[in-house]
């Protein structure tokens, strides 16, 4: 079963405009979306749990309809978004007071476990949280109600690199059984390297390539050559970079001819993005 089907789904704003996005994400897996600064990742999270009303398109959770069904899969969603700031003078245990009664699933030793591992203390108020508390609470909050499909935008940015690599583990812990699905969205390819099964990347609203992990990075090679080398492929890159030896750079895998004698080896999914992120920066010709 798909645990997340995203069909065609058009988004126009003034100046930005999410065009034709579909993707889909098997049930049991992770998935990490990726895009630079503006891309849209934010607007596609937004779409998808109705928080932004779509243009046209289909999106379907765990088998129904989002739009027929808001509500009850709203019970199987579990969303956190890196940034909150809503109710900053309560405490914490006001806060989730609030917000427990809108989940019918909501199991208060579990939420009380989460907030043990993520040394949370109910009593402090929303304002006096670290940027990473905020994270760690909003992921509290949506790990306690048995959601089955969990929507995160950027959740590893605001933390150090200890809590970062705490979350990878526990996603992997929760995707272990089967049931759980993850959707997140990050600028930190090194989490995606470490812990997601399929990449989903956008680029200017539209997404350039969704797939398992290993195969999406093969679909792009990472060449380096010769300034005369680079004559030979200048026209087929995605974008390159040159030094005083030569060059360096992504092109498709399907545009690389091997016979050519130039280098090339499978790119870093951080490379894929940098690459990408320039692409049309070069002046062919
Ligand atoms: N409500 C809105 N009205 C008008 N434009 C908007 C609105 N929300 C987002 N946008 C625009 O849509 C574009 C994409 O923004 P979005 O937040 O989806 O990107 P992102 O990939 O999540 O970026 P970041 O990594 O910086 O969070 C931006 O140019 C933004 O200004």
């Amino acid at each position: 079963m798909q645990a997340l089907d995203i069909r065609n789904v058009n988004k126009k704003f003034p100046s930005f405009e999410l065009k034709d996005v579909s993707f889909q994400l098997e049930k049991g897996y992770i998935m990490g979306f990726i895009g630079v600064n503006g891309a849209g990742k934010t607007t596609t999270i937004k779409s998808i749990l109705n928080m932004t009303h779509i243009d046209s398109g289909e999106i379907h959770i765990l088998g129904k309809s989002m739009a027929e069904h808001e509500l009850e899969l709203k019970q199987e969603i579990g969303f956190a978004f890196g940034s909150i700031d809503f109710y900053t003078r309560s405490k914490i245990k006001t806060l989730t007071d609030t917000i427990k009664k809108f989940y019918q699933n909501w199991d208060d030793q579990i939420y009380s476990n989460y907030m043990r591992r993520f040394k949370l203390d109910e009593n402090k108020k929303i304002a006096d949280l670290s940027t990473g508390m905020k994270v760690k609470y909003s992921l509290a909050l949506a790990l306690s109600h048995g959601a089955k499909l969990l929507i995160l935008d950027e959740p590893t940015s605001g933390l150090d690199p200890a809590s970062r690599d705490d979350l990878l583990d526990l996603f992997q812990e929760l995707i272990a059984e089967g049931e759980v699905s993850i959707l997140f969205s990050t600028h930190i390819t090194s989490d995606l390297e470490k812990c997601a099964d399929f990449i989903t990347f956008i680029a200017n609203g539209q997404i350039v390539l969704s797939g398992e992990k290993e195969e999406f990075k093969e679909a792009y090679l990472l060449v380096n050559g010769s300034k005369s080398q680079l004559e030979q492929v200048k026209d087929q890159m995605i974008s390159y970079k040159t030094n005083s030896f030569g060059f360096t750079g992504l092109i498709q895998a399907n545009d690389f001819d091997p016979s050519s004698g130039i280098k090339a080896a499978t790119p870093s999914l951080e490379d894929i993005l940098i690459y990408y992120t320039k692409k049309g920066e070069n002046i062919h010709g």
